[in-house]
């Protein structure tokens, strides 16, 4: 109860961001009047169909694309400032492992690239595979875990720097449900666990609304946000949490604000 009466902080600030790719049909927006503070802490979830501008938004805090109007900023500094100091982890939807690395050697490369010491790298993989619950799978190699322990890995690749904000796009688009409903537990536990800032894309309704202390509706043509849910279920939540009435009411709300945006077209 305590960390709610907390004062807010916030990590990322988007005020009337643009965002326009040049295309040879023309100039797309992807991004249009999009304002947003995430706060220390918060899980906000993107939700909305293809094409509306959640995975442009996410590569924008992570500096992989660079808005075209208004400001974006990490902790106060620019994206490309805040990457240089490590400020996020990034898991896409595809696990991305090296076939010819270990899960270990997977999770170090990064922590190679940056130059951490043999024995922090070591220990910073150790702790990462614990908190992924895949203790004791180091030494195989990508091919011999199931797709959900492969995702898991991707996560603890993302973790080990210890950056304090993990950004997700639509990591567990490819699972199938039951696997999908249980690393939505693990990720709530590590979230509790770590207190991590986490922006994480979604077409899941249930699955924004499980793990979202905000969720962000966006709508396409231009990519906008059309709703921003703030979500009064408690940090704990048993997956039966999805047949409470609390529950059913916020998806409805996402529900209808998805249509509502669809409307516009
Ligand atoms: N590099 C690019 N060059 C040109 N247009 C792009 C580029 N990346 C994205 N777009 C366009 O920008 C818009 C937003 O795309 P984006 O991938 O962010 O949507 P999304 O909501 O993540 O979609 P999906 O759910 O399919 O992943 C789309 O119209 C897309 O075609």
């Amino acid at each position: 109860m305590k960390d709610t009466l907390a004062p807010a902080s916030p990590v990322i600030e988007a005020r009337n961001l643009q965002l326009v790719f040049t295309t040879n049909d023309g100039p797309v927006q992807a991004l249009k009047d999009v304002n947003l503070t995430i706060n220390k802490g918060d899980f906000v979830s993107f939700i909305g169909p293809s094409g509306c501008g959640k995975t442009t938004f996410l590569r924008a805090i992570a500096a992989l694309e660079h808005p075209t109007g208004g400001t974006l900023t990490v902790n106060g500094l620019t994206p490309d400032e805040a990457r240089k100091r490590r400020a996020y982890g990034y898991v896409f939807q595809a696990a991305g492992l090296y076939p010819w690395r270990t899960i270990a050697g997977n999770i170090r490369l990064p922590l190679e690239i940056m130059g951490f010491s043999k024995a922090d790298q070591q220990e910073r993989v150790d702790r990462v595979l614990e908190l992924v619950e895949l203790k004791g799978f180091g030494k195989k190699f990508p091919w011999q875990l199931s797709g959900g322990m492969q995702q898991r890995a991707s996560i603890a690749r993302a973790l080990a720097f210890d950056a304090d904000i993990l950004l997700m796009d639509e990591p567990f688009g490819a699972l199938d449900e039951i696997v999908r409903d249980r690393l939505n537990e693990e990720v709530l536990k590590l979230w509790a666990r770590t207190g991590k800032t986490i922006g994480f894309v979604t077409h899941s309704i249930p699955e924004a609304v499980y793990l979202s202390t905000k969720i962000v509706v966006m709508s396409p043509r231009p990519g906008r946000i059309t709703d921003v849910i703030d979500s009064p279920l408690p940090k704990e939540r048993p997956l039966d949490i999805r047949d409470s009435r609390e529950f059913i009411e916020i998806a409805h709300r996402v529900r209808e604000g998805l249509r509502a945006g669809h409307a516009d077209d």
